[in-house]
């Protein structure tokens, strides 16, 4: 766990040597991080989310939101005792949203959040698999940060060092797992 130089647990890795990369995925020059083949292994599955899990349970957090994959954030709201909030893609929330516009490493996009979701006074966590440029943290941070929440901490398995996205959070913490360089 890091972000901050505590002692390598000793978990980390065994969640490393899971995630798969695939170059040239989805275009030429990415080195994609496939997170998939770490869910096909329940042991580095679990290991990831009890380390967030212990990271989380005794900071008074609210709500657990994500973006898009929701494959972290829901094991850890229910683990921790907070509501998880799923941060969308345009057009498939039925309810009130509000939307923020942000860019991508290879293109732009939208993440629609429902209204009422999250209420003035939350305690947020915002979970993601990985983080590159910074710009969904940083859409999903400003739609906490919007309807009132107090975002207390950023947290994803994989972060993308080189390209600076640790810049985009406001100012908010980071905890990540596994750096790819
Ligand atoms: O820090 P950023 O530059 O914003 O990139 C990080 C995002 O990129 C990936 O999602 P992607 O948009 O590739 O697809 P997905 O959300 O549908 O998995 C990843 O799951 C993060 O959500
Ligand atoms: N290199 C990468 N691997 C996986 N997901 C990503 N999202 C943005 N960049 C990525």
């Amino acid at each position: 766990m890091s972000g901050n130089k505590e002692e390598v647990d000793p978990r980390i890795n065994g969640i490393k040597t899971k995630i798969r990369v695939v170059p040239d995925f989805p275009k030429k020059g990415i080195m994609f991080q496939d997170i998939t083949t770490v869910l096909l292994d329940p042991k580095a599955f679990k290991d990831t989310i009890d380390l967030f899990v212990e990271r989380y349970r005794d900071k008074n957090i609210s709500v657990v939101a994500e973006a898009r994959g929701f494959l972290f954030g829901p094991p850890i709201a229910l683990a921790i005792g907070a509501k998880f909030v799923p941060l969308r893609k345009p057009k498939k929330l039925p309810g009130e949203t509000i939307f923020e516009e942000y860019e991508l490493e290879y293109g732009n996009d939208r993440l629609e959040m429902h209204v009422g979701a999250v209420e003035a006074g939350d305690r947020a966590l915002v979970v993601d698999d990985l983080i590159a440029t910074g710009g969904t943290l940083c859409a999903a941070i400003n739609l906490l940060e919007r309807v009132g929440a107090e975002v207390v901490e950023c947290a994803c398995v994989i972060e993308l060092p080189e390209l600076k996205g640790r810049q985009k959070l406001k100012g908010k913490p980071l905890c990540m797992l596994v750096e790819y360089r």
